[in-house]
């Protein structure tokens, strides 16, 4: 069996092997000559599944993105071709919503305004933006949900308007899907008419897809806004940025939110399994076996954290200034914004770092966050 593999996929050799050879490409240049005898193909978000890629394969017996993402497969060919299909939902929505949060406490540094005490409007509260509210919920900040379909489906959370989000949230954080049409399209759903009304010094945080934002009018408005701070992961145009646009943002990275290693190997088991079950085989290896242990076994608490401490315990596992200078020293390289994806060291999720606590009482918070040990 050939099995197509992007190769910025982890883990693919201990999982796939043992079902067939294991093939890698490059997601952005992959031809439909190279999938043209591929039996599976596993894939990431810069790879247009499509007619073109795959009409001359006969033989595909399943595509998977190891991705939350969809918006680069055309699902309804693969329905009709009777493709099997499975994308990974959910499985770095840890690693996104610990990126938001970590941006958010760089920032409160960074301009000295205190994360403790704003208001957080999150828009999409699926697994990303659910995963972001939890952090900051157990950090103590007041949330305020956005997400119309989930509200109209009946999901018990109390949501709110995006106008009221608007007028109420210091801080805004996107994490829906791109859609281009229909009632709750995203598609530039911050347009230059929003962009303006932001309500002076907010924070505005794209974690989702480039497209959600106007970037052009993004520009326009922040260039006559010094108040608004702007924390982008994710471009219009990507791998090519607007450069202006970089330089207005206070973090900037190449689409690496969502890249903690277990994000990543999430998205690749979720895969194996997926295959095992429509292969009729027996998912029988370990997701933990595969991560290595973290580079700090433990760091020991004698007074609870303040903001400040709290930044620096999140420093460990992620320190989102080396991104940020690194993208901005490499995207308007050849290829700059892809290298830099490719070479990324994975960050790890908070569950990596153990904490002690000598005796400390009131620290839930910490394991709530996401941290793991416990007293001692
Ligand atoms: N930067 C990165 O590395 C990553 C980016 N993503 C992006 O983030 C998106 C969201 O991921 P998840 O939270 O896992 O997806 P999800 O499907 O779990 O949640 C998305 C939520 O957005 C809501 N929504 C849709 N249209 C809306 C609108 N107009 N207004 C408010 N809410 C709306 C949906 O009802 C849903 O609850 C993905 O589709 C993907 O494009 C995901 C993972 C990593
Ligand atoms: O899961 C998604 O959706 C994402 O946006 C991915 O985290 C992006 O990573 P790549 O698939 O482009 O490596």
């Amino acid at each position: 069996m050939n099995i197509l593999v992007d190769e910025n996929m982890p883990y693919v050799i201990p999982l796939f092997s043992d079902m067939g050879e294991v093939i890698p490409f490059n997601g952005r240049s992959l031809t439909s000559a190279q999938v043209h005898d591929a039996d599976v193909l596993l894939v990431r978000s810069i790879t247009n599944v499509n007619a073109e890629l795959l009409a001359g394969n006969h033989r595909l017996k399943f595509v998977g993105s190891a991705t939350i993402g969809t918006d680069h497969v055309d699902l309804a060919y693969l329905a009709k071709h009777n493709i099997p299909f499975s994308n990974a939902p959910g499985c770095n929505a840890t690693a996104v919503g610990e990126f938001a949060f970590i941006a958010m406490l760089e920032l409160a540094q960074r301009v000295n305004s205190p994360l403790k005490g704003k208001v957080v409007g999150i828009v999409g509260a699926g697994n990303t933006g659910t995963a972001t509210a939890k952090c900051l919920q157990a950090y103590g900040i007041k949330v305020l949900l956005n997400d119309p379909i989930k509200a109209a489906e009946g999901d018990s959370r109390s949501f709110v308007s995006l106008d009221t989000i608007m007028a109420q949230a210091d801080i805004i954080s996107l994490h829906v899907p791109i859609t281009r049409t229909g009632e709750h399209k995203t598609k530039h759903l911050f347009d230059e008419a929003r962009l303006s009304a932001l309500k002076q010094n907010t924070w505005l945080i794209n974690c989702c897809r480039g497209d959600v934002i106007d970037n052009q009018a993004l520009i326009k408005v922040k260039q006559k806004r010094a108040d608004l701070k702007l924390v982008l992961d994710v471009w219009e145009g990507e791998p090519k940025p607007l450069p202006e646009l970089v330089a207005l943002a206070e973090f900037a990275t190449p689409h690496i939110a969502g890249y903690s290693l277990e994000g990543k190997a999430r998205g690749t088991f979720m895969l194996y399994q997926k295959l095992c079950q429509l292969l009729n085989l027996p998912a029988d290896k370990n997701l933990l076996d595969l991560l290595p242990t973290f580079n700090i076994k433990e760091v020991e608490f004698m007074t609870a954290p303040n903001e400040k401490a709290l930044l620096q315990l999140a420093r460990f596992v992620y320190d989102l200034r080396d991104d940020d200078q690194i993208f901005r020293n490499t995207f308007l390289n050849q290829n700059g914004f892809d290298t830099m994806r490719k070479n990324h060291l994975h960050r790890r999720e908070f569950s990596a770092l153990a904490l002690a606590y000598n005796n400390l009482s009131d620290v839930d918070w910490l394991s709530n966050l996401g941290f793991s040990g416990v007293g001692k």
